[in-house]
């Protein structure tokens, strides 16, 4: 991890939403694991609407930490619980702020983390605000940052009225996963990679998302969202520019992000006509789906960056409910290799190709190929993270550790997020016609035409697959 600032390390952490689902799969899970680690220095206020009392919160906890797949080891979880204070209320009571202000207690430094409905991340800071308790303070948001740019707009101001940009944490837990991490690293370690990572060796990318299992309970949340917003305008444009910035010139976290503002500045702005959106059938069928839901549960898209690193190299995203495969990946094809009068045979060999694995079971894929004995066959460099480079942190286990750390690093800025709004805004206002798709098939024909006279979408490498 970066070298954090001792001297800015939070001694409270206060949970906005403790008894939702994010922390019910997610925060109580990693923040058990950081206890497990000895990583966990702080207190811990949990805040919700649910009445209870902290020693039924902390029941409930365990449980639910259990219930991810976590074993829980009794003295660990001790330690853990007796951090742990709940606090319940209605968060825009300014009541529950007095109460929250005396559990504190003075001279604390503080982490307010939000998982809550989005509407309340401005009622909440300003509550906050009011109750003197943003000094010292940072402020984790969760996704989304905004619906669309102009609501992004709004939100930032809402919150910098009360926050420096030092103080406001966004996150997006992609920015939390090893591999993701780890691109900075093999691209600007690895004279290999550095050589070959720019429009002189690569003729295109593509990025996939790709899940094995529909929307199910989360219908109300994700018809108003559909996956432009909910996968691709956070994850697939922040792995984008991890996959594309120029190195940083020092390890600090704006530098850091500087990069990645930078190359996202470059990002042309999407052109509808080169997107395809696709619904499963049967989406419309799930709860809190609207009958004639015209939301996307497929994407596709090309994007271009006008920079001299990689103009004319397309960019071919694309993100799915229902399809064959969970996977997450970047891919880089090579150019051809031209026709040489030594080489066996008349037909040209596949594309060299790299892959970064994202999910599951991250790894790195060099593709080269070799000469069978009558045709060419591929070859294939695998390496998997976890074997090579030891067990990563989970996502949340390192972004709740870095916020509580000082390192910002892993939290998207404004100008960053507000470049991303800025990219896909036209596919929001002049959204493509939605084509339907079968549940378990690579989204709607239209996605192989968008990618018509360039390499063909590839399908994902899976663990343990040779292709
Ligand atoms: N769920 C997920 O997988 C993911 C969620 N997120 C984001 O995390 C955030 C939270 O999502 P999620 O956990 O699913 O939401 P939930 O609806 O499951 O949980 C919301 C939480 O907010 C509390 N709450 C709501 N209104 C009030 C109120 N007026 N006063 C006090 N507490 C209140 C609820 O308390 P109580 O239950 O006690 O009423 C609950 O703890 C959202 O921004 C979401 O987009 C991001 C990534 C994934
Ligand atoms: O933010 C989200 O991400 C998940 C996928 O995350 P992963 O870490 O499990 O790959 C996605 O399923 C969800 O729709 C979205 O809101």
């Amino acid at each position: 991890m970066t070298p954090t600032d001792p001297r800015k390390s939070a001694d409270t952490l206060i949970v906005f939403g403790i008894t939702g689902d994010l922390a019910r799969k997610m925060t109580l899970r990693a923040l058990y694991r950081l206890e497990r680690r000895g990583l966990l220095n702080c207190r811990v206020i949990g805040v919700a609407s649910t009445e209870m009392t902290t020693a039924e919160f902390t029941a409930q906890a365990r449980e639910r930490i259990a219930a991810t797949g976590q074993t829980v080891e009794d003295d660990v979880f001790q330690r853990f619980a007796d951090r742990v204070t709940y606090l319940h209320g209605d968060v825009t009571d300014p009541a529950l702020y007095l109460r929250l202000a005396a559990e504190i207690g003075p001279d604390h430094t503080s982490v307010h983390y939000l998982e809550m409905p989005p509407t309340l991340f401005g009622p909440i800071v300003e509550q906050l605000g009011a109750a003197n308790l943003l000094h010292d303070a940072c402020v984790a948001v969760e996704k989304p940052f905004g619906h669309d740019l102009a609501s992004a707009r709004a939100l930032n101001a809402r919150l910098r009225a009360l926050l420096s940009e030092d103080q406001l944490l966004r996150v997006d837990h992609f920015l939390g996963k090893e591999p993701v991490i780890e691109i900075e690293y093999l691209r600007f370690a690895n004279p290999a990679m550095t050589g070959l990572w720019n429009r002189g060796s690569v003729s295109a990318v593509q990025i996939t998302m790709a899940e094995d299992f529909g929307v199910e309970d989360r219908g109300k949340f994700y018809d108003p969202v559909g996956a432009l917003r909910d996968v691709v305008q956070n994850h697939l444009l922040q792995v984008l520019a991890a996959v594309t910035m120029d190195p940083p010139a020092d390890a600090g976290a704006d530098t850091l992000r500087d990069r990645k503002a930078e190359v996202l500045k470059a990002v042309r702005t999407a052109d509808p006509r080169r997107s395809v959106r696709g619904q499963y059938t049967g989406y419309r069928d799930t709860p809190g789906v609207a009958a004639d839901s015209d939301t996307e549960t497929f994407i596709a898209l090309q994007l271009e960056i006008d920079n001299w690193k990689w103009f004319d190299v397309p960019f071919f995203l694309r993100a799915g409910k229902n399809l064959p495969v969970r996977a997450t990946e970047v891919r880089l094809i090579l150019h051809r290799a031209p026709r040489l009068a030594f080489l066996p045979t008349p037909h040209q060999a596949e594309q060299n190709q790299i892959v970064l694995r994202i999910d599951p079971e991250p790894g790195a894929r060099l593709q080269l190929v070799g000469l069978g004995e009558e045709t060419w066959r591929p070859l294939y460099l695998d390496s998997s993270f976890a074997q090579e480079l030891g067990e990563p942190f989970e996502p949340y286990e390192r972004l709740l550790n870095s916020a509580l750390t000082g390192d910002h690093s892993l939290f998207t800025r404004e100008d960053s997020v507000e470049e991303a709004w800025r990219i896909v805004q036209p596919l929001i206002d002049e959204p493509a016609a939605i084509q339907p798709y079968t549940p378990g098939s690579w989204g709607p024909d239209g996605a192989g035409s968008l990618v018509h006279g360039r390499p063909p979408w590839h399908e994902p490498w899976l663990p343990g697959a040779e292709r």
